[in-house]
């Protein structure tokens, strides 16, 4: 039996109306997002990827077609806290500890004393920055902040966590390691997660579904569903199968720009 669908968009378009015309971001997208996935987005500059995340969190909206979050419209998704979402680069505040950047959106939402105190506890250790609270922001590496703003966005329990490159700004070592870390973290609380790409391997390494996007008009141009068993090593990068995919990927993404014209 399949998953339930937790992210559903049909035929799903979006147009911006910039100062020298209107920009197809999104064209005709559809696509079904099921309960403990990690889809990755992937494409090139201006495809449309971050768009497609801040449609599903109710930061724009779609011009035509239709999209569901968990049954619900984006608003009441947004509203219901449906989801965590992690910007590409940390927007932490640098006056608050990283205990208290965490608790901002609990605070927001209510969230008393102790409750907001186990929550902060429970999303510290699964991003293994246990014991740094009282620290400031600035005080840690940008691994640790891009750590804590993930902490902040599973403080609250969503279901859907929405990543936009989240590791885009760290070098190859610390985002090798985040990648594993962040792998086992969604097998130990079966999150469902929509992440924003660059890389191939990135991509290969986390999803179970790789959706290929291409600009001028963003658009999907393939979905791959991943063959890789659930625990992976690092060194499964170096297996035929995991090149077999990355290929396949690499094909999707140059037979999008071959509509460049
Ligand atoms: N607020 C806006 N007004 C007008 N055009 C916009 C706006 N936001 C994005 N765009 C345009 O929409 C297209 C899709 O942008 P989007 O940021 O979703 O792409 P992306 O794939 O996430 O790119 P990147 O990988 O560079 O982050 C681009 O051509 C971009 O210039």
């Amino acid at each position: 039996m399949q998953a339930p669908s937790v992210v559903s968009a049909k035929d799903l378009c979006l147009t911006y109306q910039a100062n020298d015309g209107p920009v197809r971001a999104l064209s005709d997208v559809n696509l079904d997002v099921r309960k403990g996935d990690f889809v990755s987005f992937i494409g090139p500059s201006g495809c449309g990827k971050t768009t497609f995340l801040r449609v599903i969190a109710d930061l724009e909206k779609s011009t035509s077609g239709e999209i569901s979050i968990n049954g619900m419209t984006p608003e009441e998704a947004r509203k219901a806290r449906a989801y965590g979402y992690v910007f590409q680069a940390p927007a932490l505040y640098p006056w608050r500890t990283i205990e208290s950047n965490i608790a901002l959106p609990l605070e927001i939402m209510g969230y008393g004393g102790a409750d907001r105190a186990r929550r902060i506890a429970e999303a510290l250790d699964l991003v293994s920055l246990s014991g740094f609270e009282k620290k400031f922001p600035w005080q840690l590496s940008g691994g640790m902040q891009q750590r804590a703003s993930i902490a902040r966005a599973l403080a609250f329990d969503a279901d859907l966590l929405l990543m936009d490159e989240p590791f885009g700004a760290l070098d190859e070592i610390v985002r090798d390691h985040l990648n594993e870390e962040l792998l086992k973290l969604w097998t130990r609380t079966n999150k469902t997660i929509c992440f924003v790409t660059h890389s191939i391997p990135e991509a290969v390494y986390l999803s179970t579904k790789i959706v290929v996007m291409s600009p001028r008009p963003g658009r999907v141009t393939d979905v791959i569903d991943s063959t890789l068993p659930a625990d992976r090593p690092l060194d499964i990068r170096d297996t035929p199968e995991f090149l077999e995919i990355a290929h396949r990927v690499r094909e999707g993404l140059r037979t999008g720009h071959s509509h460049e014209v």
